[in-house]
């Protein structure tokens, strides 16, 4: 393999860069990001006075075997000593709450939470959890998340934990969303062993299959439930771009949009509006609709396939307030849609990661996601929502539910158009059939990033490492 260009420099392209940068089989790559910054939806606003704001993800697991491969890079990276790690003790992970009928509940967690009831629940889980098991497996090859939670643990967990639940992952729908490509690790166990709670109590001890470096065991051993990074989540994708910037082999183009591509005798001729490059193979780290634009007319079926897969549009709205001002702590709530569907969720910022507070005087930071995929009917067209009417829909909901009627000292709006995958039912299929084409045509092509695999930051980079040891074959 010569040259490998990757298109794309979200942390999916510059995550399947740093494998390939790994290997001495590749001698040149070429990475080609259409805006004037690497990092895609991985951005964070640092304050001159210290302060630090998320627009994009705030916190990665570390858990599983995505979770620990992501933390053996940012070891690599010699990114350990930034790290800031929220440990599963901490009130961050132990309270989530739900906003029902005009009131905050935090969601049940541990044996309690089963034994007893907790509004806006009805009844103990437990109830849920015992018509669990003995509910027969479905024998569709798909399923929406509602209706699977529907018929599992009953119409109630299905309307407002599930619902929240996809709200607070994929800004999305829980009625149109996927079981099987959302939540893998559900449809599995029933799959399996006929029943979640089997599933996931028998199946939970499996090891990570990728080996835990020092970062990754000390993640086990502290007990670490989410992390982030002094300098916020940025942070990351910067390390890898100087990365690969040191390592000589790497050429890295921002404001380099990808137009089109042709294969060619010997791979691919791409075309940027100021020239035109040739490559072996292409790594497509662009969002499906990106490169549904960018293929030629011979891949139509693979067109088709890309153009059906959905996007959601998320407004992030980062509020700071002086002093401490909320009377509750933890990592934030969620409304569920039948609530307020234009309001997807409020992080409590300044509980989840006091240490991205301004270090002079007491804050409090907030953020408001809003829109997801109810953002057309509720605020129109994303390109003509006015900033102003998002602000206020924000602070209202901090007045109402948090009961801060203080004005907030600082604001920043930013609508992150078609920012989240929505992998409606069939996605699976979709990406099936996009990868057979692949395969069949003999395109020297692979897909990755958010619109395939999964959204999260750890799957998105195993995404890269997946398709650079299925290029090069063997290990990374
Ligand atoms: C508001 C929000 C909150 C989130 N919270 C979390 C969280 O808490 N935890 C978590 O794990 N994940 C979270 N995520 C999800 C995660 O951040 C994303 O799924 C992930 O960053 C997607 O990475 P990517 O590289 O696949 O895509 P992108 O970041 O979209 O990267 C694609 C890149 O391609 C570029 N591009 C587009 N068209 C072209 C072209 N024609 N030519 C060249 N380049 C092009 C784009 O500019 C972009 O840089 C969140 C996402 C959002 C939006
Ligand atoms: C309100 C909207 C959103 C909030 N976060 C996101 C949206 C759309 C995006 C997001 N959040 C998480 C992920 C990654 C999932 C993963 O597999 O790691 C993404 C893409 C993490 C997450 N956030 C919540 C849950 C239950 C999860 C899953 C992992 C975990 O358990 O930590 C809940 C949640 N998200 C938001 C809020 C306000 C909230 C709950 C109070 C914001």
């Amino acid at each position: 393999m010569r040259t490998v260009a990757v298109l794309g420099g979200g942390i999916g392209g510059l995550a399947a860069s740093y494998y390939l940068c790994k290997s001495p089989q590749v001698t040149k790559l070429i990475v080609l990001e259409s805006s004037s910054r690497f990092g895609g939806w991985l951005w964070s606003t640092r304050r001159s006075d210290g302060a630090v704001f998320e627009h994009g993800p705030r916190g990665i697991r570390p858990t599983g075997a995505v979770g620990c491969n992501t933390l053996n890079m940012v070891d690599d990276l010699g990114l350990a000593r930034d790290i800031l790690p929220v440990t599963s003790s901490h009130v961050a992970s132990r309270s989530r709450y739900v906003y029902v009928a005009g009131q905050l509940h935090r969601l049940p967690s541990g044996l309690s939470g089963l034994l007893r009831t907790f509004p806006p629940f009805s009844r103990p889980l437990l109830f849920n959890v015992a018509k669990e098991i003995f509910t027969r497996k479905g024998t569709g090859a798909d399923e929406s998340v509602h209706s699977f939670v529907s018929r599992r643990l009953g119409k109630e967990l299905a309307d407002i934990a599930a619902d929240s639940l996809c709200r607070g992952v994929f800004a999305g729908d829980c009625r149109k969303l996927s079981v099987r490509s959302c939540f893998p690790f559900l449809f599995e166990a029933e799959q399996r062993r006929g029943s979640l709670t089997l599933g996931l109590l028998l199946d939970s001890g499996a090891p990570p299959g990728i080996h835990p470096g020092p970062l990754a065991q000390r993640s086990i051993r502290e007990s670490w439930a989410q992390w982030s990074l002094r300098t916020g989540v940025e942070t990351l994708p910067e390390a890898i771009t100087e990365f690969l910037q040191q390592s000589g082999r790497a050429q890295l183009h921002k404001d380099a949009a990808v137009q089109h591509i042709t294969p060619s005798t010997s791979g691919w001729k791409i075309y940027m509006e100021d020239g035109v490059i040739s490559a072996d193979h292409i790594i497509s780290a662009l969002p499906a609709k990106a490169l549904c634009s960018a293929l030629p007319s011979s891949c139509h079926s693979l067109i088709w396939e890309l153009q059906n897969m959905s996007t959601a549009t998320v407004a992030v709205v980062n509020l700071e307030y002086d002093g401490s001002i909320l009377s509750m702590r933890g990592f934030g709530h969620l409304i569920p849609s039948s609530e307020d569907p234009g309001l997807l969720g409020v992080v409590y910022d300044s509980d989840f990661f006091p240490q991205h507070n301004r270090p002079s005087g007491q804050t409090t930071r907030l953020t408001i996601m809003l829109g997801g995929a109810w953002f057309q009917e509720v605020f129109g067209d994303p390109e003509h929502v006015k900033e102003e009417s998002l602000l206020t829909k924000a602070t209202e909901a901090v007045r109402y539910h948090l009961g801060v009627t203080a004005t907030p000292s600082w604001s920043r709006v930013s609508v992150q158009k078609d920012c989240i995958p929505q992998y409606y039912q069939g996605h699976f299929q979709r990406v099936e059939s996009s990868r057979s084409f692949i395969k069949e045509k003999n395109l020297s092509l692979s897909l990755i990033g958010s619109s395939y695999d999964g959204v999260s930051v750890n799957d998105v980079i195993f995404s890269g490492r997946t398709a650079v040891q299925d290029l090069l074959g063997g290990g990374i």
